[in-house]
């Protein structure tokens, strides 16, 4: 006999606890049927419910220290499905540096970072299946065309999307025709599209992004802005760092640099 709509929920929910695998087709809460992607293939509207129901990233007295100065201490965070997170301050107050933590790139720091409530040294597998993080630079290769690039950062993650999903995420980023030019004849805000055209194909539910916005124009940062809403709303995170107002994003979240004890 055929389990009910209920019961198949359930049994996701319970095998989604600590992470998912992202090859198995299940069935969502609205009652439709998804794939690994972000959205339900039925009602495109669902991220994969289990890692929406997961979703966690906490931050518990964090404390860290460079050159006897402290960058932060006594930092408590959380993020879950929904939150865009800007962490402010000024530059220098250790915004870069938080970002790398959370991800487990800087680790010579006190405190505790835990993903699905499991410390990151031992589910930092785990967060990498499910992080976006765009650095502070373009991060692209400059001898690779956009397009190169865009597979080639796709390929190196696993994520198995086609070229005309590459060619439709760099049209989104306004470089339609500008797909075989090598990023080296590229101006400084279209390499940075190049990098944000990842966000595009994005599987991961947590995006951390530091500065995405640098060298982008008004008309892209509106539509960046708005991406962002769209990923909350769809049950991601975002965490970034920016000097932009994020007005256009409502139940923006901050956390506040520069002072030694914050909290979001
Ligand atoms: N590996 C390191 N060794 C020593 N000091 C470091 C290291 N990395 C960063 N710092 C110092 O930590 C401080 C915070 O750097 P960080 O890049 O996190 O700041 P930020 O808030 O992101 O700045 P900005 O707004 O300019 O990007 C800086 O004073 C920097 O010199």
């Amino acid at each position: 006999m055929k389990d009910s709509s209920a019961s198949k929920t359930r049994k996701y929910q319970e095998s989604a606890v600590g992470g998912h695998d992202t090859n198995l087709r299940r069935l969502a809460a609205c009652g439709c049927w998804f794939d690994c992607g972000n959205t339900c293939k039925v009602c495109a509207n669902l991220l994969i419910l289990g890692c929406v129901l997961s979703l966690s990233l906490e931050a518990r007295q964090l404390a860290c220290e460079r050159d006897g100065r402290w960058l932060f201490r006594g930092l408590d965070l959380t993020l879950k499905p929904g939150d865009v997170l800007r962490v402010e301050g000024p530059n220098g107050s250790g915004k870069t540096t938080l970002l790398k933590v959370l991800c487990g790139q800087i680790t010579d720091v006190e405190g505790e970072v835990l993903w699905q409530g499991r410390p990151l040294r031992r589910a930092r597998a785990d967060l990498l299946a499910n992080l976006v993080y765009l650095g502070h630079g373009a991060g692209i290769k400059a001898h690779l065309s956009a397009l190169e690039n865009l597979r080639w950062y796709q390929a190196i993650n696993g994520d198995g999307v086609s070229l005309s999903d590459c060619e439709e995420a760099l049209e989104s980023v306004g470089l339609a025709s500008f797909e075989d030019v090598p990023a080296f004849q590229l101006s400084a805000g279209q390499q940075r599209r190049v990098a944000l055209a990842r966000l595009y194909l994005a599987r991961g539910l947590l995006w951390i992004l530091d500065e995405p916005f640098t060298a982008i124009d008004a008309e892209g940062v509106s539509a960046l802005e708005q991406l962002l809403a769209q990923h909350a709303s769809r049950g991601g995170a975002v965490l970034v760092t920016t000097h932009h107002a994020l007005d256009r994003i409502q139940g923006l979240r901050r956390l506040r640099l520069g002072s030694e004890v914050a909290a979001a």
